[in-house]
């Protein structure tokens, strides 16, 4: 069944499953979990990259034809994300940014005002900014009316495997984007995956549920296929729910 590929800036996607390198025990297990995921965009911290595999996962990246989204995980400030971002874009030669400013180092949430000033000073410098957001529907809208290219509201905090803690919310920040949503971080297994795309999500970008799986390699074709699962069911369109039951045929 074939699907519109999505879209944002220069990436032509046609797989909607977007990997982070972070926890991989190495570079064998992640290069089976990328194929196995069948990803073609994947992020990689740049504050953060000698940890993550540093130049050896850039050279996974490229020889398996993944187009690589760097990102400010580790950044605190605006001025360290707009610094970052630019460092990424000199040496990568990529547009391409997924903006993280974490508030503290245990909960990991975005600060809002500091991602929003790095995101408008990002986007008027010409980035195709992916930013990562509270699941807030009003600064989701923020984030977007300052140019961003998509908006990646968590779904819970980054490694906890929650799962997807607020749903109305993604479904308010789904309702009024017009710019693509995809959730990020907080998910756990497979069945999270495909809730946020039933929710209507564009996307889902995952790192932890795959990297630290017992089995990363099965994982990630499992999320594999959970996106593709919610994607067609989202499209599809769910029948109603109800409160009385109703026979499935009609009676004669
Ligand atoms: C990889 C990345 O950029 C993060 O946003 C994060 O690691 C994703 O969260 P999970 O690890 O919870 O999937």
């Amino acid at each position: 069944m074939s699907e519109e590929p999505l879209v944002i800036g220069s990436c032509k996607l046609s797989s909607r499953l977007i990997i982070g390198t972070g926890g991989a025990a190495n570079l064998a297990v992640l290069e089976r979990a990328l194929v196995a995921s069948g990803t073609e965009l994947t992020t990689v911290a740049m504050r953060r990259a000698d940890a993550e595999g540093g130049s050896g996962v850039l050279e996974l990246l490229r020889r398996l034809g993944i187009e690589l989204l760097p990102n400010t995980a580790g950044c605190r400030t605006a001025a360290e994300a707009v610094l970052t971002a630019q460092l990424a874009r000199e040496a990568l030669e990529t547009d391409l940014i997924k903006l993280e400013v974490h508030a503290d180092d245990r909960t990991l949430l975005p600060d809002p005002i500091e991602t929003l000033d790095a995101a408008e000073r990002l986007a008027a410098d010409g980035f195709t900014v992916f930013a990562y957001t509270n699941d807030d529907p009003v600064l989701a809208l923020r984030l977007e009316e300052a140019g961003c290219a998509a908006v990646m509201p968590l779904g819970a905090p980054i490694g906890t495997g929650l799962g997807i803690r607020n749903p109305h919310n993604i479904e308010l920040i789904v309702a009024r984007a017009g710019v693509p949503v995809i959730l990020d971080a907080g998910i756990g297994t497979a069945s999270d995956a495909t809730l946020a795309m039933e929710l209507g999500c564009d996307a889902v970008l995952l790192s932890t549920a795959v990297t630290r799986a017992a089995d990363p390699e099965r994982m990630a074709a499992a999320m594999r296929a959970a996106v593709v699962a919610g994607h067609l069911a989202r499209g599809a369109g769910r029948v109603p729910q109800r409160f009385w039951a109703q026979a499935s045929s009609p009676p004669r």
